[in-house]
């Protein structure tokens, strides 16, 4: 115990051996009329790393299975998945509720560029309302008959990520990393994170792992020698995939047509999601 206990836990930061921790339910309820199987929270250390294409490539993935997937695009600030699966129409609302919009292969999706009468418009928003809009993507969004809802969280793990995770029953993230950013600290405060929210991690993908050279067939570790087998080990993580730097990918979401990406790197990670739907 600190020399300088108040008997107050929830307002003392101290990991001592005494702490009580409070439990305290914070989560919403979806939509009355929604029904959602399986939600996988998608979660990277920061913008940039390949956060919002592994969202999408693991929703299509998982919809070529004969699933029916959908995703939250909860990067309210930073929204690119409308973009990625080229929509361009308006999310459409009832009395009973808002009904996200369907790509061209049937994935369902909900983003704010979906609702914003400009989508070119930035969001100066301030936290507490970013994650509101979130958990009301949540409640008042009508999912019908959702297998696996993927969230495309936002990018860190502060107050926007954190009130998310609290508001909406995750059943697992995945923790999307690259070599050229400080990856072992930022698995390190996402592990932390998902321990303090009670949340599995499924595991790590490392996007931009390599380039694999059209010429002579050789994988080229263009951000330096990766380290993340260790540092999943130290964690007692999986690494789930290593995705190739692609201009192919890139261009499938530049153009709005990442549905027809062609690459089986995240079926193996399907296939665990597959596994988590039957428990
Ligand atoms: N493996 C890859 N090969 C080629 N381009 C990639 C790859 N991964 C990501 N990109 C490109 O990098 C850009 C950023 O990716 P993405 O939007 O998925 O990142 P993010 O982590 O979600 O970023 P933010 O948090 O800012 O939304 C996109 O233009 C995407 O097409």
């Amino acid at each position: 115990m600190s020399e300088n206990c108040n008997q107050s836990c929830s307002s003392c930061s101290e990991d001592c051996a005494e702490r009580k921790e409070q439990k305290v339910d914070f989560f919403e309820k979806p939509h009355e009329m929604s029904s959602i199987k399986k939600v996988i929270g998608i979660v990277s250390g920061k913008g940039g790393v390949g956060k919002s294409l592994v969202t999408s490539m693991l929703a299509v993935t998982m919809n070529r299975m004969g699933y029916h997937t959908a995703i939250l695009d909860a990067d309210i600030t930073g929204p690119s998945i409308p973009k990625a699966f080229g929509i361009i129409e308006k999310a459409k609302g009832s009395e009973f509720g808002l009904f996200p919009v369907k790509t061209k292969t049937g994935i369902d999706i909900m983003s704010i560029n979906l609702i914003l009468e400009n989508d070119t418009d930035p969001v100066l928003w301030r936290g507490p309302i970013i994650a509101g809009t979130v958990k009301q993507f949540w409640t008042d969004v009508i999912w019908s008959d959702i297998d696996f809802m993927f969230i495309d969280m936002p990018p860190g793990t502060g107050d926007v990520p954190l009130t998310v995770f609290q508001s909406i029953a995750v059943d697992g993230i995945i923790v999307v990393t690259s070599p050229q950013e400080l990856v072992s600290m930022i698995v390190s405060k996402a592990v932390k994170m998902a321990e303090m929210m009670n949340i599995p991690i499924i595991g790590l993908v490392e996007n931009m792992s390599y380039f694999k050279c059209p010429d002579n067939g050789k994988d080229y570790q263009i951000f330096g020698d990766s380290h993340i087998e260790e540092i999943a080990d130290k964690h007692n993580l999986k690494v789930l995939a290593k995705l190739p730097i692609d201009s192919k990918v890139s261009a499938a979401c530049d153009r709005g047509m990442i549905e027809f990406f062609e690459g089986n790197w995240l079926e193996s990670i399907a296939q665990k999601l597959e596994r988590m739907e039957e428990k």
